[in-house]
């Protein structure tokens, strides 16, 4: 059994509905248990792509899936609530990031682990240290509560 820590966001359609939808498909995977659910922040967009506020949780589950496993299920999930993928970094119904996977290091060409970007989201950190302020980054070796930092445009609802 591994702990998984996932990022999910939605800035299209019923953004709360997308991601409700998204963790009760997570809870009905045979082999993943979600432990923890943050709050809904309401967030700025990042990246290059002008485009509307995002909805973003976090999600600590358990499971007996392979990291690899767990990737195919985030995007049977996208394609499951139709996400639709026209701009890359662009509008999306959801996407569900793998953020870390205990204190796995995973470099493959579909699969980074921890998720590179993640220390430099505030959409990230924020939700993450509500449920797993205690959880250390396996590269940065620091707490999420010692690499998170306050963002005005990340709001809890
Ligand atoms: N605030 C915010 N900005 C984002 N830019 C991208 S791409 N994404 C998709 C996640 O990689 C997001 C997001 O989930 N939230």
């Amino acid at each position: 059994m591994t702990t998984i820590y996932l990022s999910l966001g939605s800035n299209m359609g019923d953004r709360a509905q997308q991601l409700a939808r998204a963790v009760e498909l997570l809870g009905q995977t045979a082999g993943i248990r979600v432990m923890r659910v943050s709050s809904i922040y309401e967030t700025a967009p990042v990246g290059s792509v002008a485009q509307d506020d995002f909805y973003n949780i976090c999600v600590v589950a358990d499971t007996t899936l392979t990291p690899q496993e767990v990737l195919a299920v985030c995007q049977s999930i996208e394609q499951e609530l139709a996400r639709v993928r026209r701009i890359h970094w662009g509008p999306r119904t959801i996407d569900l990031d793998i953020l870390m996977v205990d204190d796995y290091v995973i470099d493959e060409p579909n699969l980074q682990v921890p998720h590179p970007f993640m220390l430099e989201r505030s959409f990230v950190l924020i939700p993450l240290n509500e449920i797993a302020a205690d959880a250390v980054h396996p590269v940065a070796k620091k707490r999420i509560d010692e690499l998170v930092y306050d963002d005005p445009e990340v709001r809890k609802l």
